[in-house]
This record gives structure tokens, C-alpha cells and sequence, in this order.
């Protein structure tokens, strides 16, 4: 399997390059040069089968020469064993015909650990094969960057780097992040907004005198292998409502768009979806653009859902890539667009393709509230406040004879105030955090200063290569 540039310029690559390149050479985003199919027999075979097994059969299409079938399986097998839930991401019924999909049980209790614990298990692999380190630089507004540090913090051959917008991300957050005592784990605080923090993880990656000298690699879903694991989930809980022989539907809380393009992707795959609905915050860019065809930049507002503040959606490129037949120079010249005057124009095609798959919503917090109380009350299930902007969005899509799965993306006890305020319950960390508001914390503060945090970086990777 080859993967290509959605901006056309970048050389084609295997699997094993792209899950160390982080953004491509030309700024676009890796996607595979084609689509796997998946059969409907195999799709229906996936019934009662555990979910690592159902891993192997989705992800190994993409995998190509990286490794043998038995080390993926094996690396499965183990990646998914450590998730507190037997079914890994069980399945909840919260009204009629619509589901909870948690995909919280892993050790962070955010959806990022489904895709993170394999990332870090996969990056090892291809590093020790090819006797090299990388030095990870990830952004996060909240969750990623606890994910991230906790699947690589210890491990040898990589040194983590986390930017998170100061101030911005809840307690249990940023404590997932500054709390670990590893040498190679590194939380830094930047004053400013996720947009910052991405803008500026992208722009070391279009600095190659710097990408070059600390082999730098990334862990958002720009790199390729954190989408495609995630889209393991739509299989097994499309299937487990009645996919292949009836159709599904997702809503999925949506900032960075990476986590609903996996559920396209599933769909490119042969999963029958009938919709993908996006259900973003406030800070509704994509909902607007669904709406008006123009994808426009605005301030990013707080809110009980930080995770999801979030203004320029990396993924979305890799749409905008499919819809427009995989025209790169399109691409390249709406993302032109986009850094040159905050905004682009979607032609009528593209937006009448993306409108045939996808449905969009928001929630304003008043109704992130009202959700969280409401589904306590009427179905005795606490959501976080994530969630609740997809329960909320799915609500208001309407009733349909299709089985509608809504995407569970954080443990509420991560956003315990806003819980609290809305339902009146404090939702308690599992016994493997109890302690987490004791430990020790250590972080940096970061000015948004792209060669002062290059010059941090690359001194403490130098230093620790010289340990190593
Ligand atoms: C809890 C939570 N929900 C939803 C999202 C949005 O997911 P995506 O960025 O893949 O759209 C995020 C962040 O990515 C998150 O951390
Ligand atoms: N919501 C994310 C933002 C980064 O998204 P990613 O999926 O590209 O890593 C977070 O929690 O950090």
C-alpha cells in the first residue's frame, strides 16, 4: 500500500515512513493511494469476535511490508488487553434505537488511547528495526496529549514533547500530562489557544533544517495510523446494531475532524453508513461550513468541552481531498486560502458530496448542559460534556428506523465540573488515578515563539540521544 500527499508535491510512501513522517514534505496530509475493501461476508464475520481480531482484519490493508501478520496480530492482542472493558469500546442504549459508544476505557480515558496505545507500540517497532530514535512533538487542547504521554513516556528510542494552550485544558488534563517523571516526557505550556499549538507543530514540520535534525515525528492525527485505528470502532459497533444487513449512523463530537473521517474511511472500507453527523461546540466552523459552503476562521471561545476549541480542523483536508476527486492542486490552493486570509470558498460539488454523507449540528453550552442533566435523568447515564454535544446534535437529527451511534469520547470524570454542575454528581476517577490530584506536576511555560520552543526542544533531545 502507497500513500499520497492531498497536496500532490510530496513523495509517495509506505506505511512505515508514514507513521514516522508526521505531516508530509509539501504541508498535506498523508491518505492511502486507495481505498481496501472489505467484503460483506467479512463484514458480517465480525460478529462476536474480539476486538482485536477485528483490528487485524481492518488495519492490516494499510499496513503493507511494516511488519509480519503474526507481530500485528500480537501487537493487537496486547494493545487492547490493557482497555478495562472486555468489549474495549462497549456499546450503551440510551433511548430508542440510539447508542453510547465509550471509548474511554483505556488508561486515559479519552477515545485518543484506542489509537495512541497502538501508535506507540508501532513507532517502537519500525525505530528498533531501523536502529533510530524520532523526537514527537504533539499539540493538544486536552486530551491527545495525555494519550500520547502516556503510551510513550519511558520508552527508549523516542522523546515526547507536548504543546497545550495554557490555562485551557481541565485539571485532570493537564495533570494526565505534567504528572508523569520520565526523562523522555516533556509538558509545555504555551500562551495561547490549541490553534497555536498546532499552527506551530505544523510549522516545525515545514522547517526541515529542524524536522531533519531531531527526526521529528508526530502523534496527532495528521499521522496516518492514528486514523486508521480509530476506524476499528465503526466496524464493531456498526456491526453490532445489524451492519452489514441495515445501515448505521454516527454522530461524533468533532474538533480536529480526524475521529469522524475514520468513520469515513469505514464507510470507503464497505461499512453501510447512511450518515455521519458532525456535532461541534461554539466553535462550529465545520457546522458552518456545511451550512454555507464557506470554511471560515473565527476567535476560538472557552468552553465545558475544551477538547473540541478548536477553529482550523486538520482532517478536513483529507475530505476536501476525496470530494474533490483527489485533485491536489485544489486542495493546495483552498489551503493557500485558508493561511493567506483565514478562509476558502468550497465549489458547489464538493459541498453537495460532503453533504451526501455528512449531516452537521451544534451545541451551545446552555444545551451541553441541558443534555448532561437530561440523559442522567431519563436514561441514568452520565456523559461527559464531549459527549453530550454529540447526544445533543443526535437528538436533534431526529427520530429514523436507522440505529444512530453516538460517540462516547471522554470519561466523564475528566470534566468533573461541568458535570457536577449540570447533573449534580460528581463522577470519581477509577482507582488507577484516585491519586492523580496529589501528584507532583512539572511543566513549562512556553511563550508562542516558534524558535524559542525549537531551541528548547532541540537541546533537551540532543542531551537526551547523548544519555541514550
Ligand atoms: C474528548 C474529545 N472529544 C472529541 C474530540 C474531537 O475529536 P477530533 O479532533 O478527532 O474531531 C476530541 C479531540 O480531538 C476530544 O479530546
Ligand atoms: N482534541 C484534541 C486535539 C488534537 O487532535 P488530534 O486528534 O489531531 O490529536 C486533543 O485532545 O488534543
Amino acid at each position: 500500500m502507497k500513500y499520497v500527499s492531498t497536496r500532490g508535491s510530496a513523495p509517495e510512501l509506505e506505511f512505515a515512513d508514514v507513521l514516522l513522517s508526521g505531516l508530509a514534505r509539501d504541508g498535506g496530509l498523508y491518505v492511502p493511494a486507495e481505498w481496501p475493501q472489505l467484503s460483506r461476508e467479512t463484514i458480517a464475520g465480525f460478529a462476536g469476535k474480539p476486538y482485536h481480531e477485528v483490528a487485524f482484519e481492518v488495519i492490516r490493508p494499510f499496513t503493507g511490508d511494516t511488519m509480519p501478520d503474526d507481530v500485528l496480530a500480537g501487537m493487537l492482542r496486547e494493545t487492547y488487553s490493557a482497555f478495562r472493558h472486555p468489549a474495549v469500546t462497549p456499546l450503551v442504549q440510551v433511548a430508542d434505537n440510539r447508542f453510547v459508544l465509550e471509548l474511554f476505557h483505556g488508561p486515559t480515558l479519552a477515545f485518543k488511547d484506542v489509537a495512541m496505545q497502538l501508535l506507540g507500540r508501532l513507532m517502537d517497532h519500525v525505530l528498533a528495526e531501523r536502529d533510530q530514535r524520532a523526537t514527537i512533538v504533539g499539540a493538544t487542547s486536552g486530551d491527545t496529549g495525555g494519550a500520547a504521554i502516556e503510551a510513550f513516556r519511558g520508552r527508549e528510542r523516542t522523546d515526547i514533547f507536548i504543546l497545550f494552550p495554557d490555562g485551557r485544558v481541565s485539571d485532570v488534563q493537564r495533570r494526565q500530562m505534567t504528572t508523569a517523571s520520565e526523562a523522555n516526557v516533556h509538558a509545555l505550556a504555551l500562551k495561547g489557544n490549541f490553534d497555536d499549538c498546532q499552527a506551530m507543530l505544523k510549522g516545525m514540520f515545514n522547517h526541515f533544517t529542524f524536522r531533519d535534525k531531531v527526526g521529528l515525528a508526530g502523534v496527532n492525527s495528521i499521522n496516518w495510523a492514528r486514523i486508521v485505528a480509530q476506524v476499528v470502532y465503526y466496524f464493531v459497533a456498526g456491526v453490532a446494531v445489524g451492519a452489514p444487513h441495515r445501515p448505521v449512523s454516527f454522530t461524533v463530537p468533532t474538533g480536529n475532524f480526524g475521529d469522524i473521517f475514520a468513520g469515513y474511511v469505514a464507510a470507503q472500507m464497505g461499512l453501510p453508513v447512511e450518515k455521519l453527523v458532525v456535532a461541534t461546540n461554539i466553535n462550529d466552523i465545520l457546522t458552518r461550513t456545511l451550512e454555507t459552503g464557506r470554511y471560515e476562521t473565527r476567535g476560538v471561545t472557552a468552553t465545558t468541552s475544551p477538547s473540541m476549541d478548536i477553529q482550523v480542523s486538520s482532517n478536513f483536508e483529507r475530505l476536501l481531498f476525496e470530494v474533490a476527486g483527489r485533485d491536489a492542486e485544489a486542495v493546495k490552493r483552498q489551503m493557500d486560502g485558508l493561511s493567506q486570509s483565514g478562509a476558502f470558498g468550497l465549489p458547489p460539488e464538493s459541498l453537495s458530496a460532503i453533504r451526501e454523507v455528512f449531516a452537521a449540528g451544534r451545541a451551545d453550552e446552555a444545551a451541553v448542559a441541558q443534555t448532561i442533566a437530561r440523559t442522567w435523568r431519563e436514561a441514568g447515564y452520565l456523559a461527559d460534556p464531549h459527549t453530550a454535544v454529540g447526544l445533543s446534535v443526535a437528538q436533534e437529527q431526529g427520530a429514523s428506523q436507522t440505529p444512530m451511534i453516538v460517540l462516547s469520547t471522554a470519561h466523564p470524570a475528566k470534566f468533573p465540573d461541568a458535570v457536577k454542575a449540570a447533573s449534580g454528581v460528581t463522577p470519581a476517577l477509577p482507582d488507577w488515578l484516585s491519586d492523580l490530584m496529589q501528584r507532583k506536576e512539572r511543566f513549562e511555560v512556553v511563550a508562542n515563539d516558534i524558535s524559542a520552543v525549537e531551541n528548547l526542544i532541540e537541546t533537551r533531545a540532543r542531551a537526551l540521544a547523548a544519555e541514550a
